[in-house]
């Protein structure tokens, strides 16, 4: 299933967040959205789960979501938002309980998605027992065992120190390298943006409009840290946003 955009603006009363947004999410990719603070990245996300409506343009899903797919839009969040009397497996069958699937169809699902986060030996810790990156990982399992069509994740590493950052970037890439995954990606990082995205779209300034849209053709699996043509981008996608950052926050600090 794709997504896509077709001319999104948007204000809440008359303050303008976005302005005429058009944008294909397709199947198989990882879309990240960056922007200077305020420019309506994660207004954009909520269109596109459909958790608000924009006041003009359309949001559209195109295209069937797969068979077994409990929940076409999942959500991964920077807090991770589990429950924390809940084991690491029981956080993960909460979401399959709201489906009524439990027993052994749920264990099955249960134990693919620990084994694809590499948490099979942790199934039965609390959160509290894990660290800020184990915690991620445990609510990206839990995202995939709904087998979205489409993860949206709202700066999902940056409460994250920076080299359990880099780990969890490398378990995304191998997560997707070995079943492809469809995802809009926002944050603030633009490290994170060359390394995850097949495409980066630049927003403008509030009201966010579209500046770039950046390809990038490495395959995921072959962005490695420090890699110069990375290093390229990333200081491409600075000077795209640099200004807009500097008035954004300026912006913000006059109110
Ligand atoms: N429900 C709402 N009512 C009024 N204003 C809102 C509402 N939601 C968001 N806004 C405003 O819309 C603008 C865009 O917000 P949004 O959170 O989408 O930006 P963002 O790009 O994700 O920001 P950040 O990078 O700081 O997380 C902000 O100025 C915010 O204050």
């Amino acid at each position: 299933m794709d997504i896509r955009l077709e001319n999104v603006s948007h204000s809440y009363d008359n303050f303008e967040v976005m302005r005429d947004i058009s944008l294909e999410i397709p199947h198989g990719r990882i879309v990240c959205i960056v922007g200077p603070s305020g420019c309506g990245k994660s207004t954009l996300l909520r269109f596109i789960g459909g958790l608000e409506r924009p006041k003009q343009g359309r949001v559209l899903q195109v295209g069937t979501p797969p068979a077994d797919c409990l929940n076409p839009l999942t959500y991964i969040f920077q807090d991770f938002a589990l429950l924390p009397w809940r084991s690491v497996a029981g956080n993960i069958s909460l979401v399959l309980e709201d489906h009524g699937i439990k027993g052994a169809a749920a264990k099955e699902i249960i134990d693919d998605v620990l084994a694809r986060t590499k948490l099979t030996d942790f199934a039965k810790a609390l959160p509290k027992q894990l660290s800020g990156g184990m915690k991620q990982r445990v609510a990206i399992a839990r995202a995939l065992a709904v087998n979205p069509a489409v993860m949206l994740m709202d700066e999902p590493l940056s409460a994250l120190d920076s080299q359990t950052r880099e780990l969890l970037m490398d378990d995304l890439v191998s997560l997707w390298t070995r079943t492809p995954f469809t995802a809009v990606y926002v944050t603030h990082n633009l490290a994170e943006a060359v390394r995850l995205g097949h495409s980066i779209v630049v927003l403008s300034r509030r009201p966010g409009q579209i500046r770039e849209i950046v390809h990038l053709d490495t395959p995921l699996a072959e962005r490695q840290f420090g890699d110069p043509e990375l290093d390229r981008q990333q200081r491409h996608l600075w000077q795209l946003m640099r200004d807009e950052a500097r008035a954004a926050d300026a912006e913000l600090l006059d109110v």
